[in-house]
């Protein structure tokens, strides 16, 4: 069968698999060893050239959410990506994209993208390489958009944002946390200063979800809400209570790269 990009390849280690596919460079599942789903994928996303898969863990570069004339959160995610290497039994794979000629008609600037994936029983590492490959340097913003899954979002907690400034994107207002144990009943759309210290996602019945991130200077959390979603194509209605994203992500101060330097951020989540 040919491969089409859309074709999800598989990693396995000690019962933890993960599937992703070359389109976006994405991760669309991940199940560490107890076998319990950690990503969300809506059952409504559109499997087609030009449109992002709604769900799994979605790059984001060259620009990130609608800060620049850029279509809305670049066009990484919805690029076809090469395979640089894929060793199913190690956990291991490499995801690459470099400027193309429709790229370079969006973004005039020669880059390559290095997506690394690595599956442990209980971990997912997930690292992203940023290289200017041009004559002149560049700017960037970016992000990895985890869609992390939840049997209820009424019953989430996410700790350890107590301390951080927050501003929420759609209004611009500011505030510092401070509860230790952040709740979601309502539609959230908020750029945090990336936490010291790594976040804890509590979903009961699931077992706790650590999140660490290092490169990256922010952390998104985004849900869209009941009424969001049906505005939302690509997403049921009632499934916002089934996820909740927890986006490394680096907005506030892009970073510029000269000819030949990279940038690298890292997410990794980890149960147990
Ligand atoms: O619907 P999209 O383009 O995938 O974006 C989803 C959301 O992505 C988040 O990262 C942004 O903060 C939100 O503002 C945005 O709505």
């Amino acid at each position: 069968m040919m491969e089409d990009t859309f074709t999800p390849l598989q990693l396995q280690v000690e019962g933890a698999s993960l599937r992703f596919c070359r389109y976006g460079g994405q991760v669309l599942s991940w199940q560490p060893a107890d076998g319990q789903e950690r990503l969300f994928l809506s059952d409504r996303s559109l499997y087609q050239s030009g449109q992002a898969i709604r769900g799994g863990v979605p790059i984001i570069f060259p620009q990130f959410s609608g800060r620049g004339s850029l279509p809305k959160h670049g066009f990484a995610r919805d690029r076809a990506w090469a395979l640089l290497q894929w060793d199913e039994d190690s956990g291991q794979a490499e995801l690459e994209l470099r400027e193309s000629l429709e790229t370079l008609q969006i973004w005039p600037f020669a880059f390559r993208l290095v997506l690394k994936l690595q599956l442990r029983p209980q971990q997912l590492q997930l690292q992203l390489t940023v290289e200017n490959c041009d004559r002149q340097p560049w700017s960037f913003t970016a992000a990895l958009h985890s869609y992390l899954a939840v049997p209820d979002l009424a019953t989430v907690h996410l700790q350890g944002l107590q301390g951080r400034w927050g501003t929420e994107q759609t209004t611009g207002d500011r505030w510092q946390e401070m509860e230790c144990d952040r709740h979601f009943p309502q539609a959230i759309d908020a750029l945090y200063e990336a936490p010291a210290q790594p976040l804890t996602l509590l979903a009961p019945p699931w077992s706790a979800l650590q999140i660490c991130q290092t490169g990256f200077t922010e952390t998104v959390i985004w849900n869209p809400g009941s009424a969001g979603v049906s505005q939302i194509g690509d997403l049921a209605s009632g499934s916002e209570q089934q996820f909740l994203c927890v986006e490394a992500a680096v907005v506030q101060s892009p970073p510029r790269l000269e000819p030949g330097e990279i940038w690298q951020g890292q997410q990794v989540f980890q149960v147990g």
